[in-house]
Formats: C-alpha cells, structure tokens, sequence
C-alpha cells in the first residue's frame, strides 16, 4: 500500500475515533473479536507512516495518541495488557521470553495451589522448550526454571524423597542428561536437570536387530509387493486441510486381520509388568509382541513408506517438535484383539478421576489409530504432555474413517499412552532414544530425568490427558547411526463426563481432539 493510499486510510481511522469499543475481556483471543483485520490493518498503517515520519508526531492533533501509544507501551511491558488472570499473565510473559516475569507469576500460582487447564500447561511446556537451540544446545536456564515450576503447579510430582546425592546436570542435545547411569558430564546450567538411572525393565532381551537387516539389504527376502497385502489406505488428507496446516499430506493405512501373522499363545512368552522406579504411574509390560511380530510391522511401515510431519505455521522448534517419520495405521480387529488381551491385566481397571470429579469409567480397548514412528540418527521428540483422543475407527455402514467412532451414547477417550517398542538395544545405541520422563524434585529449580530404554516387543504404559498425572515426558534423541521404531497409542475408557472435555485449540500445539487429526501430543 502506498504513503497516499496510507494516509487515505489514516484519514478514515481519524473520522471513525469516536467509535465506542467494548471493554476488553479477560481472554487474549477476545481482543481478534472486538478488532477487526480492517481496523488492525489501518492502525498498523497508521504507526508504520509515524515511524517511517516521526515529525508527524509534532503536531497538536496527535496529543491523543503519543498519549494511548505510551499507555499501551507500559501495559505490554507490564505484560498485563492480554487478561489480567494469572494464567493470562503467565502465557503472555511465556510467549514473550520474559521468563523471570513468569516465573514470578509461577511462584504465585504455586503458593496459591492454583490449577491451570491441561491446554494451558500443554503451550506452556511448549514455550519453555522453544528456547533450547536448533543445534540442540541448552535454552535459557531461567526457561528451564519455569518448566520446573510448571511442573509442580501441576501436581504431576510425587512426594521425593529421592536422595539427591548425584551431581547435578545440565542439557546436552535433547533435554536428557547425558552419559549412562548418573554420570554426568552435561554443562553447568545451575543444576537444572539431574539424571536418574537409566532404567531397563529386562536385561539381555532376545531380539531381532531390525537395523542390521535393513543395512545387510536383508528386510525382504523378495522386494515386497505394491500394493503391500492387507493394508489399504482408508483416509488422506491434504497438507492444507489438516488441522493445524501441515507441509506433507497424511494418509491412514487400515489393515485386515492376519496383516500381522501372530505367533501362537503356545509360543510365546507370558506378557510381564514392571513399574518405572520413581514415575508415578508409569510400567512396562514385557513380550505383548514377538520380536518377529515387530519387524512385520516394521516391514509394512517401510515397503508403504513414511511421512514427515512439519507444520505449516510457528516457531522453528515447534514446527520441528517431532523429527521422527510416520506411518498412520488404523489396526485390524484381530491385532487389536491380542494388544488389549495381553496388556489388560496389568492396566488400571478404571479411568483416573480428576479434580473435577469427571472420569472413574472403565477400560474399554486400544486406540486403533496407531502412529508408528522412525527415529534416525539424532532425531527426537521434543518434551511435551500427550492429550487425550477419542476412538479412531471405520464407519461400520459406509466404511469412512471416523477420526471419533464410538456413538453418542457409549463414549469412549483415551487416559493413557502406550508406546509399543518395536526394537531395542541392538538397533539403537547405548543410552540413547529413550522415553525420559521429566519429574520435579526435592528441590526447587531441579527437575530429575528418568529414561526408559527401549525393549523390543514390550509396552511402555502412562497416563495422560488431565491436568493430574499426565507426565511430561519427551522421545530422547537417537545416537550416532542408530535407528529406533516405536508405536504410539491410547488406552479407551469410558468417558464418563471427561469425554465432554475438549482441549483448548491452541497456537503451535499439538493435541489430540475431536477436531484435531493432530501429529503428536
Ligand atoms: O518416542 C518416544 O519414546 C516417545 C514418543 C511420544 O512421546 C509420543 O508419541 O507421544
Ligand atoms: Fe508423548
């Protein structure tokens, strides 16, 4: 737009001055609706001509607004010009990287026992992290320290008494600690992040080394057919039309049952459950899947071929927050048979109930919405909290991919993730490409990281989707010329009034939901 045109509309910005506004609300997205782009559009230009000629500043006519530019001006600087509710404050201060300001409000919100929403803790959590740096160096401590805060506002911590004897961490490439066991030889950030052994649920665990195959040429005996026999795509969705904008397409395979052939129960070994030390309702549960059940999944995975995942919009470390690859595939009822039967003795009989009294109903399947990851060399998923999803599925009738299926009447969200590992410790190297929880400690401004490595065929189990108890938790960064494969899916309860729940749409979030066909979260 030219200086002309500029003027033209400052013009009708001056005649339209007595315009009267409603007061602003305490939402920030409140103020898109009391503005319109029109009016936004004519201010910005009404500022930019001021700045690019500030002795239009001199005249008397402009007293008003030098006068609402500085109250503005110290409105955002107090960082309370977006809502005055604490949550508000703490989001705007986030966004802007004025980490001691929210930290301060932080505090308060902890000596308050105030509880925030689980989107608010989801965007939060993704803030803090966004300040860590694209060579995967260490972010800003003080954003640490809010992630720390974040952490015990949100009652996800246990009682620790956790001796804390180990030496203190920093960050080294994804948040985890480095080195095995406690050692340490991460950077001196002021002790943010102290590491925890790495725990194993098994030591030397028979298995299928899926990389070694695929290096030695070996992952087919003949090249697979194409189409590959028993999966079919069931649903695709353009780049543009997913829900937030995408740079790749998005395709969901279905199977038919027998896609995977499964060993009989007479050679396979019972399924197991451990518990992760030191996360409060995290265990593993051992042999759900042979190791060959695990490189069939893998070989249809790679002879369909995978799909990255960039979002369009954000910061670079959001549209960044999984590295990994995917393969979407809504499993058969056969598979999904033997998944629930072999991990439903271990798994909690009844849904977490929240605060709000919502939940308590009881388990009722797996997610048929599998998202299978391939994480190479130094590839991660960025810390985050997984939100809750509903029930994926086929339309019984019509055959068309339902991303909710269960009806009105009976409806089914997740309240845990389950990971399924489909290699291990041959595959991906030492200490590397765990799943590390991030926990608060004893002390204030320290979180302790608690890595699981991955076992072939075993099943890492957490709650997520509430405010209390989801855990912070990220895909720890594979090493040098290693390659790791794991399932992500949810475990169904009834929802029992938490299926009403709908996480907040939010900017650079992922999150499962209705709405949302979602990448991670
Ligand atoms: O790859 C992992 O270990 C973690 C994956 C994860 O957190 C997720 O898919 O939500
Ligand atoms: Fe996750």
């Amino acid at each position: 737009m030219g200086k002309n045109n500029k003027r033209k509309r400052t013009a009708q910005v001056q005649s339209q001055s007595s315009k009267l506004l409603t007061p602003p609300s305490e939402s920030p997205s409140a103020s898109a609706l009391l503005i319109d782009s029109e009016d936004l559009e004519c201010t910005i230009n009404v500022l930019e001509t001021l700045c690019d000629f500030p002795e239009e500043l001199a005249g008397k006519e402009m007293k008003g607004l030098k006068r609402k530019v500085h109250e503005l001006y110290r409105i955002m600087a107090e960082g309370s010009g977006l809502g005055t509710s604490l949550t508000s404050k703490i989001s705007t201060a986030l966004s802007d990287y004025r980490f001691t300001d929210a930290l301060i409000y932080l505090f308060e919100m902890y000596t308050r026992k105030l509880t925030p929403k689980l989107g608010a803790l989801q965007r939060w959590v993704r803030e803090c992290d966004a300040t860590s740096n694209e060579d995967g160096s260490p972010g800003d401590p003080e954003a640490l320290k809010c992630l720390d805060m974040i952490l015990r506002i949100a009652n996800m911590s246990h009682p620790t008494h956790v001796p804390t004897d180990q030496k203190v961490l920093g960050t080294e490439g994804s948040m985890k600690q480095k080195g095995s066991d406690n050692v340490v030889d991460g950077m001196d950030m002021g002790g943010i992040i102290q590491g925890k052994q790495i725990f194993r649920a098994r030591e030397d665990n028979e298995e299928i080394k899926i990389w070694g195959l695929i290096k030695d040429g070996k992952l087919f005996d003949t090249p697979p057919p194409n189409p590959y026999p028993n999966f079919r795509p069931v649903h695709h969705v353009k780049a543009a039309d997913r829900k937030p904008p995408n740079l790749y397409d998005s395709t969901v395979y279905g199977s038919s049952p027998g896609a995977i052939a499964l060993a009989p129960s007479t050679e396979r070994k019972r399924p197991t459950k451990v518990d992760v030390p030191g996360v409060p309702g995290a265990f593993v549960v051992l042999d759900v899947f042979t190791p060959e059940e695990c490189l069939q999944i893998v070989r249809a995975a790679e002879a369909i071929g995978w799909e990255k995942d960039e979002a369009k919009s954000g910061s670079a470390i959001n549209k960044t927050s999984i590295l990994a690859k995917n393969f979407v595939w809504l499993s058969d009822s056969s598979f999904l048979d033997h998944f629930y039967s072999s991990i439903l003795p271990f798994v909690p009989a009844t849904a977490p109930i929240s605060v709000d009294g919502n939940g308590g109903g009881k388990v009722r399947g797996i997610n048929a919405r599998f998202r299978v990851y391939q994480y190479t060399e130094n590839q991660l998923y960025r810390p985050h909290i997984d939100g809750a999803w509903p029930a994926a599925g086929l339309h019984p009738e019509t055959g068309e991919y339902l991303h909710d299926s269960s009806p009105p009447d009976d409806p089914l969200w997740s309240r845990y993730t389950l990971l399924v590992y489909l290699n291990g410790e041959g595959d991906i190297p030492q200490d590397t490409g765990c799943t590390t929880f991030f926990l608060p400690s004893d002390k204030i401004g320290v979180m302790e990281a608690h890595s699981v490595r991955p076992i072939q065929g075993a099943v890492l189990c957490f709650p997520h989707g509430d405010t209390t108890g989801s855990l912070l938790h990220e895909g720890s960064a594979v090493g040098k010329g290693g390659i790791k494969y794991v399932i992500r899916t949810d475990l169904l309860y009834e929802a029992k009034g938490f299926g009403q729940y709908k996480p907040p749409a939010s900017v650079g979030v992922k999150q499962g939901g209705k709405e949302e066909e979602g990448l991670g979260g």
